[in-house]
């Protein structure tokens, strides 16, 4: 069996405040793009979780998100043995939720392939416990994420844009973010969704990311990537979650294309993405 596993943009992505359980309530736009990591998956015979990757040492087995995932479900069947190949194409510690989304596609596989015949809303709850992310690529949707990201609701996007991402190489964690995180709550995700679904194109200017703040202090290169887009021609151009992924949207696929070709040698990963949910 093979999965794609989208990443995800965040085109909106605001933080409320911090509760008392530690994490954060956020309300954030996701989307999906076209950058995929591939998930091979064959049931073998020796009840064991066996794994190769195209890249080493993402981190320890133990704590591969792939691996949780198959460790929350083996319990369920007698023949739980699972070769996995994982060709991961999404940078690490990115804001584009890679981890998460090859997670949550390993617990699909796992409801098909072992006939479990959990519903989605099964499937997004083992999903939560292995992060705030997950939830999301259950949906399968453009979607809006409340709460720390696990209450979506599905929007609609007429908007036609194209996205330029940029990754340097930077790896930022998620807590390193949110533990430096003020309150916020000034985005007005309502009207975004509003302009989004009329295909009003002053909606790409009011992408915002409440996360730069924090970012740009502690890694003040990722801002000139954002300076450089904007140049080139992208109506907008911010981090994609708690970075350090860059993205600039363009609705003109010749400055698209000319802001490739000028940066494409500048950085590790410069990409023309769309938006597959649309
Ligand atoms: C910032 C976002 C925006 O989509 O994405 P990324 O940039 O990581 O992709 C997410 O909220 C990241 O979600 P995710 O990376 O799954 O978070 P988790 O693994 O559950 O938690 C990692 C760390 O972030 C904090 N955290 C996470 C989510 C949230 N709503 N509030 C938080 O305070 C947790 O306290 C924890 O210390
Ligand atoms: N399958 C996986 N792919 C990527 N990272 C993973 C995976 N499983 C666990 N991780 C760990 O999670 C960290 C962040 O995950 P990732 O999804 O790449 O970033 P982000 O949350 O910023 O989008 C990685 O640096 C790695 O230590």
């Amino acid at each position: 069996m093979e999965r794609k596993c989208y990443a995800k943009v965040n085109l909106s992505l605001d933080s409320l405040y911090k509760r008392e359980d530690g994490y954060h309530e956020i309300d954030s736009l996701m989307t999906r793009i076209s950058l995929y990591d591939k998930l091979i998956i064959n049931k073998n015979k020796e009840k064991k979780f066996s794994y190769k990757s195209n890249i080493e040492g993402i981190c320890p087995l133990e704590e591969n998100l792939i691996y949780k995932a198959w460790a929350l479900l083996k319990d369920r069947v007698d023949d739980n043995g699972v070769d996995v190949t994982l060709i991961k194409n999404i940078p690490l510690a990115a804001g584009l939720a890679g981890g998460s989304s090859d997670a949550a596609e390993m617990i699909k596989a796992l409801n098909e392939l072992w006939d479990l015949g959990l519903s989605q809303k099964e499937m997004m709850a083992y999903g939560k416990s292995l992060g705030a992310d997950l939830p999301f690529f259950f949906i399968e949707e453009n979607a809006r994420a409340q709460g720390i990201g696990e209450i979506l609701t599905p929007f609609t996007n007429k908007l036609n844009m194209k996205l330029l991402l940029v990754n340097d190489g930077t790896e930022i964690s998620s807590a390193f973010v949110y533990k430096r995180m003020a309150d916020y709550g000034v985005i007005d995700n309502d009207r975004l969704v509003s302009k989004l679904s009329k295909g009003d194109a002053s909606a790409i200017k009011d992408f915002r990311n409440v996360m730069e703040d924090v970012i740009f202090d502690a890694f003040p290169h990722l801002k000139e990537i954002c300076g450089k887009l904007r140049e080139l021609g992208a109506e907008n151009a911010l981090v994609s979650g708690s970075g350090a992924s860059i993205f600039g949207v363009f609705t003109d696929d010749d400055l698209l294309d000319r802001a490739y070709e000028e940066m494409k040698d500048d950085y590790k990963t410069v990409l023309k993405v769309e938006l597959v949910d649309d």
